[in-house]
């Protein structure tokens, strides 16, 4: 694992610097300590669909505030609407009302073109299933995003992508497998190390551990939790107890609506955004 993965800024002590006491000049305030930055802001956030006739709520109105270095699992029995959510926060879905900040932007003010770089930039997905293209090695498919982002040479690229699979723990030579050569804990790990290609700030993830066997999806496990005390934010849905234990913060969905948000606590430097004045709900 390199510098970026465990960078600890180095912080001079009081020890270090202070000078004599007799010399000791006048003391500037000293700065109180620094806020973690507020990653994804929630207001309100709503998702129907219509179907035969019917119009489902699958997330209603929901609202929270999460912060760099926070790892959060979303739970909940089937159909409670933790996916929908994921895929709004991940603007693979657009809400049907509601606000959603993500590192600060308001992602609704943002062009098409804007906003998918932007999120390409800012989020990082992993999915059940991986998701990876099957035609294309690890090496490759993690290369990709860095690809389509642009800006990096073509040795840049790959250096990037062998340092993101060895930090994932996938052996060396399996770098230039393709998917279907790979168990299904090694394509998950192919999949994390893509998600953080362009270094996200933050990282979601859809029952990260669903497809693997239990040794594979420990270190999944482990490996999301380094990623959220590197400082990104991390939010998984999952069914898996295991994910929920290590979790900083546990919010439980029921019908569309959170339920209980154990260990949540509202960052106080979260912005809180205006709602829109709704005009009746149908459930
Ligand atoms: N595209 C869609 N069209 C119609 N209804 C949908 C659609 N997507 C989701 N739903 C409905 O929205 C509700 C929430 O679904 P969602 O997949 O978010 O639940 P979930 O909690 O993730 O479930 P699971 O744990 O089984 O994956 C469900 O009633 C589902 O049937």
């Amino acid at each position: 694992m390199d510098a970026e993965f465990f960078s600890v800024e180095h912080t001079h002590t009081q020890l270090d610097l202070a000078p004599p006491v007799e010399q000791q000049p006048e003391q500037p305030e000293q700065p109180g300590p620094t806020l973690p930055t507020v990653t994804v802001v929630a207001e309100g956030l709503s998702k129907s669909f219509r179907f035969a006739g019917e119009v489902i709520q699958a997330v209603d109105e929901v609202s929270f505030a999460f912060t760099e270095g926070q790892f959060i699992a979303i739970l909940g029995p089937s159909g409670c609407g933790k996916s929908t959510l994921l895929y709004l926060l991940g603007g693979l879905d657009k809400p049907t009302s509601g606000e959603l900040l993500i590192d600060g932007v308001d992602v609704k003010k943002l062009s098409g073109g804007q906003e998918h770089r932007f999120r390409r930039q800012k989020l990082g997905f992993v999915f059940q299933s991986f998701h990876l293209i099957p035609g294309l090695t690890a090496l490759e498919n993690v290369m990709l995003p860095m690809e389509l982002k642009g800006g990096m040479t073509n040795a840049d690229l790959h250096e990037r992508a062998h340092t993101l699979l060895r930090r994932v723990g996938l052996d060396e030579n399996r770098h230039t497998h393709k998917p279907g050569k790979l168990s299904g804990g090694q394509q998950q790990r192919v999949a994390i190390a893509r998600a953080l290609a362009n270094n996200p700030r933050v990282i979601l993830a859809d029952e990260p551990t669903g497809n693997v066997d239990s040794r594979n999806g420990k270190l999944i496990i482990q490996l999301l939790k380094q990623l959220a005390e590197q400082g990104r934010t991390v939010i998984v849905v999952t069914h898996d107890r295991s994910i929920a234990e290590v979790a900083d913060v546990r919010m439980e969905m029921e019908d569309g609506q959170i339920k209980t948000m154990e260990n949540y606590v509202r960052p106080i430097n979260s912005r809180s955004l205006p709602q829109k004045q709704k005009k009746g709900r149908k459930r």
